[in-house]
């Protein structure tokens, strides 16, 4: 059993920053890709679910695409989510990077674990959320979660022409590399200085950690905790949520 379905240590509170400030480009033209549908419900109501059904969890911050606050308040307000979390809702910036922090900079006092957990895996299960807050309240500053690799990497010198072959400079031995996913999880004060700290715009917030010399470490993540991205990936959601309630029996 993790420890996160026992009560909260005394005093440490853990807070979820989910952005979902983008605009989905590679999913193809549409609604921010947040506020797509899966299955009827959009991808964010299912992400802030995912998070919010982690007891440990008490504040969900939705960073929203910045011309639709107010519809992200009235989805919030409109689908049935767990009574003892509180939800805040902050406009996004340029990158994902800047939509964090603008999360963070809402944060009030008394959480002292962030979990930053992207809108685009809606699906992440709770037991994963969990461990990431275990291994934080175990003392990582940094906790990721990640699956193995399925394909051989290549490093590539990159095509100065759309369409040129691009020739192979190594490949990285595929079984020291990780696939990461989200929700990452912070030691918040850890969070915050490497947000202040690091200007280059990074992919994922753990590696602005590592850019502070501090240890990240890596706990199993799940193939459900997959980033929708692709068209085909809207498919693979739904069928996986379709599973769910046939395993459900409803
Ligand atoms: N300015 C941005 C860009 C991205 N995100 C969020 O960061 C997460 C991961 O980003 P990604 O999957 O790349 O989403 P998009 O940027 O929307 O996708 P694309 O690159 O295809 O436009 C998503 O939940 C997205 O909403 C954000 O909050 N603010
Ligand atoms: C944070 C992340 O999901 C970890 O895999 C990923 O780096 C986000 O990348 P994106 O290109 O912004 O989707």
């Amino acid at each position: 059993m993790s420890d996160v379905s026992r009560p909260s240590p005394a005093g440490v509170r853990t807070a979820a920053v989910i952005p979902a400030a983008g605009r989905g480009v590679r999913l193809g033209p549409g609604a921010p890709k947040a506020l797509r549908a899966l299955n009827g419900t959009p991808m964010l109501i299912h992400a802030v679910r995912a998070l919010a059904a982690s007891r440990a969890v008490s504040l969900v911050v939705v960073v929203a695409p910045p011309d639709e606050t107010a519809e992200v308040k009235s989805l919030l307000d409109a689908h049935a989510l767990p009574e003892r979390t509180d939800f805040l809702v902050v406009p996004g910036g340029e990158s994902r990077q800047e939509s964090v922090k603008r999360g963070l900079d809402v944060l009030p006092p008394g959480y002292d674990i962030v979990l930053v957990h992207d809108a685009a895996r809606p699906l992440v299960p709770v037991d994963t959320v969990d461990a990431v807050i275990d291994a934080v309240r175990a003392g990582a500053p940094a906790v990721v979660p990640a699956l193995p690799l399925a394909d051989t990497v290549k490093e590539v010198e990159p095509a100065r022409t759309p369409g040129e072959p691009e020739p192979v400079l190594a490949t990285p031995e595929r079984a020291r590399l990780r696939a990461v996913q989200t929700p990452q999880g912070f030691d918040r004060e850890t969070l915050v200085r490497a947000h202040e700290t690091v200007t280059d715009n990074v992919t994922d917030d753990a590696s602005m950690v590592e850019q502070l010399g501090l240890t990240v470490v890596v706990v199993p993540g799940h193939e459900e905790a997959f980033k929708v991205t692709r068209p085909l990936d809207l498919v693979l959601a739904e069928a996986v949520l379709a599973r769910r309630r046939l395993n459900d029996g409803f």
